[in-house]
């Protein structure tokens, strides 16, 4: 399937091979195979993507928002048109099952429609005077160079969900994807290129990501990082972007909580708590980390929540039977091997899984449904992202939603109720950006996704994505008086 095992960073239009360069593996996840390489970029390579992106600022930004956007619109057809082998692509270096990989291509591709159009109702503003000889107006201007750095959880979705809106403003781009999974990130260059977007609009850097981050936070040409990630990274490169004030925007770590109140459709619950918390192998931002559930209705949801864990097939994404494939890296094993081992020696009961799988050769943990958690333990404190969730009962809604809010994490919660008036309660008192509403699958392009607390500022999707790369200029015209 493969059409490349070396694949290389894109700069100021030309494909850039690893050379002389030291190279990065990219493992597939479900088997620890290699499947292919890309370069070691140094700080070099980055500051010459940063000069190509500068030089192509200001004649990307003279276009109109039409003819940027038509590039955008070719650029969706062209995803669309690759999208099986974008998938399977993504499957191959990220793990997830292709089902939900060609689900990843079709929402990467949306942002490309979305902002193909939102690029052309950039509007300004006209001010009244106070005084009767000045004219006042604000517009909206790119705000120049893009640093986007992206993680390996969605490797094609989080680079379409920054460049295309950062693209339709009239901003350039330098792109720096997640080692793990650069090669969903590279095949998105090649759909630019092929569209015929100008040398230098859109770079790709890889590399060592601490070298690569130093560079572009100390140049002065870089205006704007946009990063998605974990909440530890994002606050170091909101640290590092003080020096010299560029405006930053985090989407960050999420350990998002599902209430079931009691009138709630269980069935409905149970699937959808299953959908939210297994997919990627629980490795979303908005996965389900905690459910809470009335203590009235708790044995009928778990065995309906068991029931439906022990019907998921675990294995390589690749196979379309796969429900369920691996932990991106052995890191992360250890992290979700530690949560269910702290919990269960804290009094925790294993219902479902609880252990690691001897798959095909990956990182693969069997999805674990725990019962008689308690607030001390790390899985109600900390994000797992992997397959297991503890289930919390409560009797109080207020206390539900007091232990669900007493967290430093503020991206998504849940809740389930058929009761109109509890919905719209607990919607409005959660603490989070994004709450769904017996919806798990909140993310879409014309929405502003995006956290408060410590998961970050800044919306991506939406008329606000597009916001994040812009800044206002205000213009005051003193006017003659023609004889009024
Ligand atoms: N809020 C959201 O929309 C959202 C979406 C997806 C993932 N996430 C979060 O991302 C995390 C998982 O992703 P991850 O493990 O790839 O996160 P990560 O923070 O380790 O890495 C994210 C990116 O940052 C880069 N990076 C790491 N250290 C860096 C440094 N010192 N300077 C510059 N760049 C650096 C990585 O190479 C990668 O490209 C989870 O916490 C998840 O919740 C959030
Ligand atoms: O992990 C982040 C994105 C997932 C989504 O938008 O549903």
């Amino acid at each position: 399937m493969l059409v490349d095992t070396k694949y290389g960073m894109f700069i100021d239009g030309e494909w850039v091979h690893a050379g002389n360069r030291a190279v990065i593996d990219v493992v597939n996840p479900a088997t620890l195979e290699k499947i292919a390489e890309v370069p070691l970029g140094s700080a070099d390579d980055a500051k010459m993507a940063i000069q190509s992106a500068k030089e192509a600022f200001e004649p990307w930004a003279d276009l109109t928002a039409r003819e940027r956007s038509g590039y955008l619109y070719r650029a969706y057809e062209l995803m669309l048109q690759q999208k099986e082998k974008l998938a399977e692509l993504l499957t191959l270096e990220q793990g997830k099952p292709l089902k939900e990989a060609l689900a990843e291509i079709e929402f990467a591709a949306s942002f490309l429609l979305w902002y193909a159009e939102e690029g052309n109702r950039v509007y300004g503003e006209t001010i009244p005077s106070s005084k009767k000889n000045k004219r006042l107006w604000a517009i909206p201007q790119p705000i120049g160079v893009v640093a986007a750095i992206t993680p390996w959880n969605f490797p094609s979705a989080m680079v379409t969900r920054k460049i295309a809106p950062a693209l339709a403003a009239g901003c350039t781009v330098v792109l720096k994807p997640a080692e793990q999974t650069p090669l969903s990130a590279i095949e998105i260059m090649k759909i630019f290129e092929e569209v015929g977007l100008p040398r230098g609009v859109v770079n790709l850097i890889t590399g060592n990501p601490a070298e690569i981050g130093e560079v572009l936070l100390n140049s002065k040409d870089v205006k704007s990082i946009t990063f998605t990630g974990s909440t530890e990274v994002g606050k170091l490169l909101m640290k590092g972007s003080a020096s010299n004030l560029k405006k930053v925007s985090l989407e960050l770590g999420g350990h998002a909580p599902l209430l079931v109140l009691e009138d709630a459709d269980l069935d409905l619950a149970a699937e959808q708590a299953l959908a939210s918390k297994f997919r990627n192998c629980g490795q979303t931002c908005i996965c389900t980390n905690r459910i809470f559930v009335h203590e009235n209705i708790k044995e009928v949801f778990l065995e309906k929540l068991v029931n439906k864990v022990r019907n998921l097939k675990m294995g390589e994404g690749l196979n379309v039977k796969t429900d369920i494939g691996p932990l991106i890296n052995e890191s992360a094993l250890k992290k979700v091997t530690d949560h269910v081992n702290d919990a269960h020696r804290k009094g925790a009961e294993i219902l479902i899984g609880g252990k690691e799988w001897d798959g095909p050769g990956g990182y693969y943990f069997e999805p674990t449904v725990l019962s008689n958690v308690t607030r001390d333990m790390k899985i109600m404190n900390e994000e797992t992202f992997g397959p297991v969730v503890p289930v919390y009962s409560f009797e109080k809604l207020d206390d539900a939603i007091s232990v669900a809010n007493d967290t430093d994490y503020g991206l998504a919660a849940f809740v389930f109720t058929n009761d109109f008036n509890k919905a719209i309660y607990v919607s409005e008192k959660l603490q989070y950006g994004i709450v769904g509403i017996n919806d798990v699958f909140p993310g879409t392009a014309e929405a502003p996704f995006g956290g408060i607390k410590e998961s970050g500022f800044g919306k991506e999707g939406g008329h606000q994505g597009i916001k994040e790369f812009l800044e206002w200029k205000y213009i005051s015209a003193a006017v003659k008086d023609l004889g009024r």
